[in-house]
């Protein structure tokens, strides 16, 4: 295909921001498709040492983009990418619907039967990243997006880590060595334990965030919250957090099992790779969802 370039596109508004990129609505001029690019500034990125950061996130979303899996469908696509002389382009599917956030916000918190469901296409979409040797390392509402039928499609691998076959076999220590080299953490009240005690990161990490994201589709908040970023480390690091009254029994013995220090003790971490968590499938609380079936289902309403 011919290599694109802006001027292909009709730019609009800007519908998402992160630290090194801008995310704009933009429409093909020759198919009137909508895409979301994200840009982003050569020059900020070289000054702030982030080409690696630019490299994995391209490395990821065309690994998640070959893989026809069942799960390809719950990560937003990268379509193409282009480069002019300032900047990088990626050509990215644009979510009809948005943020997960402000649906969780504008009904204060989701029932049991919504938080279920999107639970489990979150850990679907997790299975299948984890399967592919990638942790995403900052999960959170706000990089789950939703298409147009209300199903999910998860973004921005900007601080994913892969593990590619070497690292695996690698012995613990040099494995250690590198993460502590490893200044990455990410969202305060996402963030896992062990990314700030000794900074490694694994799979698990992405289960933690997952244990935060139910308990807040439930109760509102997300369970570890303060005023300053440090406070919120403090709590995470002493457990400290708290089920409101009526929060769900079964929602509340699925994110105890989650929301657990040590990184291999959490439900679901020491399940074979590459099989999609059947640990955290068979828990209580995912009775009745058909995980094979999810993104032919339609999503229960958000009220
Ligand atoms: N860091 C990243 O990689 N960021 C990305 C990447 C890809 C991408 C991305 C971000 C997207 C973000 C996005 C933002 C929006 C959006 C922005 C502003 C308003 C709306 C909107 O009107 N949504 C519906 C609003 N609500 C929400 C709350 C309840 C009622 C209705 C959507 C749609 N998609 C997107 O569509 N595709």
């Amino acid at each position: 295909a011919l290599k694109r370039t802006p001027k292909d596109f009709i730019f609009g508004k800007v519908i998402g921001e992160g630290s090194f990129s801008v995310v704009y609505l933009a429409k093909d001029i020759h198919t009137n498709k909508e895409y979301a690019i994200k840009v982003c500034d050569k020059r900020h990125i070289i000054r702030e040492k982030k080409t690696e950061y630019i490299k994995r996130e391209k490395e990821v979303l065309n690994r998640l983009g070959s893989n026809q899996s069942p799960a390809a469908p719950f990560f937003v696509k990268l379509f193409c990418t282009f480069q002019d002389t300032d900047r990088l382009y990626f050509v990215l599917s644009f979510a009809k619907r948005g943020e997960l956030l402000p649906y969780i916000n504008k009904v204060g918190s989701f029932d049991i039967e919504c938080t279920r469901f999107y639970a489990a296409e979150i850990l679907v979409a997790l299975g299948h990243v984890h399967s592919l040797g990638v942790i995403h390392r900052d999960l959170k509402p706000e990089n789950i997006l939703l298409d147009e039928n209300m199903h999910i499609l998860i973004t921005d691998f900007g601080s994913a880590k892969m593990f590619n076959e070497s690292e695996k076999e690698s012995d613990e220590e040099e494995n250690s060595m590198r993460q502590r080299r490893n200044s990455f953490v990410g969202t305060a009240q996402y963030v896992s334990p062990e990314l700030l005690t000794d900074k490694s990161a694994s799979h698990s990490s992405d289960l933690w965030a997952l244990g935060c994201i139910i308990y807040q589709m439930v109760a509102g908040l997300p369970p570890f919250w303060a005023r300053s970023e440090y406070l919120i480390f403090q709590k995470i690091l002493k457990l400290e957090y708290e089920f409101p009254d009526g929060f769900s029994p079964s929602a509340r013995d699925l994110v105890e099992k989650l929301l657990v220090l040590d990184p291999k003790q959490r439900l679901g971490a020491n399940d074979p790779p590459g099989e999609g968590y059947p640990s955290i499938r068979a828990h209580p609380f995912f009775q009745g969802i058909d995980f094979r079936k999810l993104s032919e289902t339609n999503p229960p309403p958000i009220y």
